[in-house]
């Protein structure tokens, strides 16, 4: 069984939904849309924290206006208890402000907070859209020394998230990897997010491969079941599984390998990454 958090867009209605449907305690992350700027966030988060949850807002860098905003944000976890933040460089074009990538975003972040601050940042076993692989990589050398653990970007082929682990290895990046998985999304939903950040060619793939395809993708919703048994079943599985929910938080997943979405804490913050209880022995 792993350890397990849900990702959520901070739409203006979604504090009640998560009040109703999932349980105190969860891990929640809370994305930074360029359309939403930071403090819907934050605005999201900290409400959140205020109900028990364990929440982990995402910070951009290039949405970020000013030295002084970070000051106020880094604050505004302290009142809400927040200990961790997921920092990214961000969908806007143009930086905002002072911070350009990922990198300068949790220098500054490690200075201000006196190191004590959590960070994990985003990994791209399929590459990025605009970013060169070798380029990616380097940033994680780079910032592996500032931060807990990765996350990938969302991904639906066991081997693909294996092989990236492996190379991540060779090439030096130790952070513990958790694996980003789409949740029980509708279908069109999932595509179009999935083209919009860059990962619409691995979908569009697994929707061609007949039988397959129609078991991953058949019915109204992608089920995510299979491909969390499949990666629990890896010689070296994933730290955890980081579930993109796009805010569909109807039928999270209960069983089939995720376990149900637990109330304690998931052990992400740590260096080493993983509640050891909670995943498979390699
Ligand atoms: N909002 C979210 O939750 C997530 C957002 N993303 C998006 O993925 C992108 C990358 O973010 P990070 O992984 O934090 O990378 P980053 O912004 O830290 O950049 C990584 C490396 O690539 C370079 N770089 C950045 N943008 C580039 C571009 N357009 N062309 C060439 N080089 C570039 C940077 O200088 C740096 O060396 C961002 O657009 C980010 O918003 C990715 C995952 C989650
Ligand atoms: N490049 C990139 N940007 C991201 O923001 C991002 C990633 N990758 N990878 C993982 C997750 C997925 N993300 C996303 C992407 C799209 C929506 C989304 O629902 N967009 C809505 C608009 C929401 C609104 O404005 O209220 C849409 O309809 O496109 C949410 C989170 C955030 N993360």
């Amino acid at each position: 069984m792993f350890a397990s958090r849900l990702e959520i867009i901070p739409t203006q209605d979604i504090v009640p939904a998560v009040l109703e449907r999932v349980p105190a305690g969860t891990t929640i992350t809370v994305t930074c849309l360029p359309q939403h700027g930071v403090e819907r966030t934050m605005d999201t988060a900290s409400a959140l924290a205020g109900h028990g949850f364990n929440v982990v807002p995402h910070l951009a860098a290039r949405s970020i206006s000013s030295r002084g905003q970070l000051a106020g944000i880094l604050r505004a976890c302290g009142t809400a208890g927040i200990t961790e933040l997921f920092v990214i460089g961000g969908d806007k074009g143009q930086s905002g402000g002072p911070f350009e990538s990922s990198e300068d975003l949790m220098r500054e972040i490690a200075q201000l907070s006196g190191k004590s601050m959590k960070m994990g940042v985003a990994g791209y076993p399929e590459g990025h859209p605009s970013i060169a692989d070798g380029q990616l990589m380097e940033s994680l050398r780079i910032k592996q020394d500032l931060a807990t653990h990765i996350v990938t970007q969302m991904c639906f082929s066991p081997s693909t998230i294996a092989e990236y682990m492996a190379v991540l290895r060779r090439d030096g990046v130790k952070l513990p990897v958790w694996a980003g998985v789409a949740g029980a999304v509708p279908r069109t939903k999932l595509l179009r997010l999935a083209t919009k950040i860059g990962v619409g060619s691995s979908l569009r793939f697994i929707t061609g491969k007949g039988a397959l395809g129609m078991t991953l993708l058949g019915g109204t919703s992608y089920q995510p079941e299979q491909f969390i048994a499949d990666l629990a079943d890896l010689p070296v599985p994933p730290a955890g599984i980081h579930l993109y929910t796009f805010n569909s938080l109807d039928s999270l997943p209960e069983a089939g390998g995720l376990g149900p979405i637990h109330g304690t804490s998931d052990g992400a913050g740590a260096k080493g990454g993983v509640r050891s209880s909670a995943v498979p022995s390699p």
